[in-house]
């Protein structure tokens, strides 16, 4: 369920009249999602997404709207944000925040074939290419710091080996990253799972949910799509689904020596962060709502699997 607040037709009919989208036709709540209310909405001239925003940090809002437009502007497949006819976009609907989104086309790739890989690869390197450029500033809120602050949180849960396994971690991420210069920054969507993509056969028809967007290393937002995207069962790397995205992200930005360097060590952190988050949901701070939490084992599954594994080697670029 992903509807918290509900509305009525006739407060998203007088909602609509501001925006100069049509008439109000019919009105749908989306299962999806676990954060905010989402609703499908039609008017007798498009379809769009509305949504209710039920937590998290209202006063950044306004910086994920500029980052949505700014890559709409570019030409990105993400949903700009619908604006009024004043030229605002954030309004308040029930005493919730709320934004108006067109509704993009595709559904959630389950099990992605390397056409879609490619694709994914592809956009993703468009976005960090413009992305560098991106005005905006909000630090990434899940980065070494977090790490380092969050795991103390979750370590009496743990058994004696997973609290080793994940201090060790922690310090070895930090002298690593010590070593180094700063990573080549840009604006991140910061949680590019499947199902937060849209394809229409082997076409990329979205990228949503930008509520993780941020600023800081790019390498972040790659590590976390390999380790969603292609990783098997049990943890290890797919070598083709990896090659599909990475070549074809490297025919947009090549990494640099730095992070082909820190490149195992990025995997293993953003493995860490999911496994961390996730335990925070399911021991520290679970949600209000009655929602399955997403499984912390298959983050430390994938973490054990890349430290016994390292990286593959990075592909070249695609022609
Ligand atoms: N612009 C859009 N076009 C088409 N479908 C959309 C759009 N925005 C959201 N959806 C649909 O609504 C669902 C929930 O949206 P979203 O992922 O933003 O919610 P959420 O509550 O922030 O979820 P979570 O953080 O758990 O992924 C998506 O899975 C998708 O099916
Ligand atoms: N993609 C996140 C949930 C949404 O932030 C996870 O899989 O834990």
């Amino acid at each position: 369920m992903a509807v918290f607040t509900p509305l009525s037709d006739a407060q998203v009919a007088t909602f609509l009249e501001k925006f100069d989208v049509g008439r109000f036709v019919s009105l749908k709540g989306v299962a999806a999602g676990t954060e905010n209310s989402t609703f499908f909405v039609t008017t007798d001239r498009r379809e769009l997404v509305l949504t209710l925003f039920e937590q998290g940090e209202h006063a950044e809002l306004p910086f994920f709207v500029e980052l949505l437009d700014y890559l709409d502007e570019h030409r990105l497949p993400v949903p700009g944000t619908v604006h009024d006819r004043d030229g605002v976009a954030l309004h308040s609907l029930a005493d919730k925040p709320a934004l108006l989104f067109p509704r993009l086309p595709g559904r959630h790739p389950q099990a992605p074939n390397l056409a879609q890989c490619r694709a994914l690869g592809d956009t993703l390197g468009r976005l960090h290419k413009v992305s560098q450029h991106f005005p905006g500033h909000r630090p990434n809120p899940r980065d070494l710091h977090w790490l380092q602050a969050m795991h103390h949180k979750v370590l009496t849960y743990l058994s004696a080996d997973d609290q080793t396994l994940m201090k060790d971690e922690v310090d070895d991420f930090e002298s690593a990253f010590a070593k180094h210069d700063e990573l080549p920054q840009g604006a991140l969507h910061g949680d590019l799972f499947r199902d937060n993509t849209l394809f229409e056969g082997d076409t990329l028809g979205g990228i949503i949910d930008f509520y993780n967007g941020c600023t800081g290393d790019l390498l972040f937002d790659l590590a976390i799509v390999i380790n969603d995207w292609a990783s098997n069962e049990d943890g290890t790397l797919n070598g083709e689904r990896y090659t599909a995205i990475l070549s074809a992200y490297q025919s947009r930005r090549r990494l640099t020596a730095d992070e082909r360097t820190l490149w195992p060590t990025m995997l293993r952190m953003t493995a860490l962060r999911y496994w961390l988050s996730r335990l925070l949901v399911v021991y520290v701070d679970p949600p209000a709502h009655d929602l399955t939490p997403h499984d912390p084992d298959r983050f430390r599954t994938i973490l054990k699997a890349r430290m016994a594994h390292g990286a593959l080697p990075l592909p070249e670029a695609s022609s």
